[in-house]
């Protein structure tokens, strides 16, 4: 679907500007880019196709949003939002979200993904249960992606926004990393998924294990995209191609923060 995306007027550009400095320095003093990254991408990947309902529409600032299971953790990186949100009040929630996570990519050395502004807020909260579970294989993620109009290729190109961050015990009841860097964006998830999937044979919905520094950790999803062929192909083509990723998940990600807005119908 082409897409048609609004004027904005010269100040809301200018707010746009300044509202990126800001979050570059608040994302890299208080380390808050793979939050971030879960933030954008849970919130728009509430978009359901059919209702146009969800999606990057900053609903994630309302508490029932925040409450889904799948969003334990996001409370506190949402009220650091809030803060920039007071300085720059003409620049909607949506389009805050959005740039955050476009930031926090760049920022951890990450692919540089085009930003358009002009998303519109939405009153209402999605459903709970719109996200793809972890405890599921590559069905699933066809699935649900699909649903949004992902390929094969963006749900892999994807997947390794999980070279950032790491799952907490208090979050998703896992704990560990995917990669021994989980501060910097790079090709490391890809790398670590085709090394530690042969440790994980059991039928056990997690992988863990230790790496250098700490827990590592293969959620069922993440196996799953070693285990389908269809899937692997791309995983090791990023295993090996760094800007080949960064090409495919720039695309991707901006198809994401996009998913529902400026659609010209
Ligand atoms: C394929 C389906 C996916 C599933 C099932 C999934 C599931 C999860 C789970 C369970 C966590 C742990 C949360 C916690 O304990 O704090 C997590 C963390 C994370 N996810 Fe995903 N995720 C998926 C796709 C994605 C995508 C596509 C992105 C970004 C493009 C992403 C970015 C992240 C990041 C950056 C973290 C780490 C957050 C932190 O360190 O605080 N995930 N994900």
């Amino acid at each position: 679907m082409s897409k048609r995306y609004p004027i904005v007027s010269d100040d809301y550009i200018t707010a746009i500007c300044k509202a990126r400095k800001k979050l570059r320095g608040v994302i890299y003093a208080k380390k808050l880019a793979p939050l971030m990254l879960r933030l954008v991408w849970n919130s728009a990947t509430t978009f359901d196709v059919i209702t146009r309902t969800g999606g990057p529409f900053g609903t994630m600032r309302l508490e029932a949003e925040q409450n889904h299971d799948a969003n334990t953790g996001l409370t506190d990186v949402v009220q650091c939002l809030e803060v920039i949100k007071r300085q720059f009040p003409v620049i909607s929630y949506a389009d805050l979200y959005q740039l955050a996570g476009v930031v926090a990519v760049e920022i951890t050395g990450g692919p540089e993904i085009p930003f358009h502004p002009g998303r519109e807020d939405k009153p209402e909260p999605p459903p709970e249960g719109r996200l793809p579970a972890c405890t599921k294989g590559a069905d699933h993620l066809r699935e649900v992606f699909g649903r949004m109009g992902f390929s094969d290729k963006d749900i892999v190109a994807l997947s390794g926004g999980h070279t950032l961050g790491q799952c907490y015990v208090y979050h998703s009841g896992y704990h560990g990393s995917w990669t021994g860097t989980p501060d910097i964006f790079d090709k490391s998830y890809f790398e670590e998924l085709l090394i530690r999937h042969f440790f994980a044979r059991d039928k056990d919905a997690t992988y863990i294990g230790i790496g250098p520094r700490g827990n590592r950790l293969l959620l069922q999803s993440d196996k799953a995209l070693v285990t389908d062929p269809a899937l692997c192909a791309f995983v090791i083509k990023y295993s090996q191609d760094e800007d080949a990723f960064f090409g495919d998940y720039a695309e991707a990600h901006l198809k994401f923060s996009e998913l529902g807005f400026a659609d010209d119908a």
